[in-house]
């Protein structure tokens, strides 16, 4: 099941549940079991992460300034921006993997150090964040 009450496929992961660490497991299991480990070296992932970023880009180039929430968007064109989203991060996640980084652990230590670099008694209502 997940927060909304739907119930999900059988055998399906709760979506709500997932871990960074689950999702790098399937990745090294998606990529042992086709034998593609060979293909996905730093570099070659990089790329791959990049060219995705280009295609999520693609979803809001031309679109002008798009409100939060995306409420003039389809339920396709939603379900896209999901997609490109998530081979964004399942590249990360595996970039990270294979560079033997503990994404989980530097993204903590990241959240800590910008929480120092930009107080919140210096920042909370300013009219813009540049520092
Ligand atoms: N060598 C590869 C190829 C693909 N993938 C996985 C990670 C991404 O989540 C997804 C990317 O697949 P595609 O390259 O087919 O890209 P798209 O899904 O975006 O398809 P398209 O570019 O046709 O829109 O598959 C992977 O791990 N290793």
């Amino acid at each position: 099941m997940n927060g909304g009450g739907r119930k999900d496929p059988p055998g399906a992961a709760d979506a709500s549940l997932v871990s960074l660490q689950d999702l790098r497991s399937k990745l090294q299991e998606f990529a042992r079991v086709r034998d593609w480990d060979q293909f996905h070296s730093p570099r070659n992932l990089l790329l791959a992460l990049v060219g995705e970023v280009g295609e999520l880009s693609e979803i809001f180039q031309w679109k002008g300034e798009v409100q939060r929430g995306l409420p003039d968007w389809n339920e396709a064109e939603k379900e896209h921006l999901g997609e490109e989203l998530s081979d964004v991060l399942l590249y990360l996640v595996r970039l990270a993997d294979v560079c033997g980084v503990d994404l989980g652990q530097a993204a903590l230590s990241k959240l800590k150090k910008n929480a120092v670099k930009y107080p919140v008694e210096k920042c909370k209502s300013q009219s813009t964040n540049a520092q």
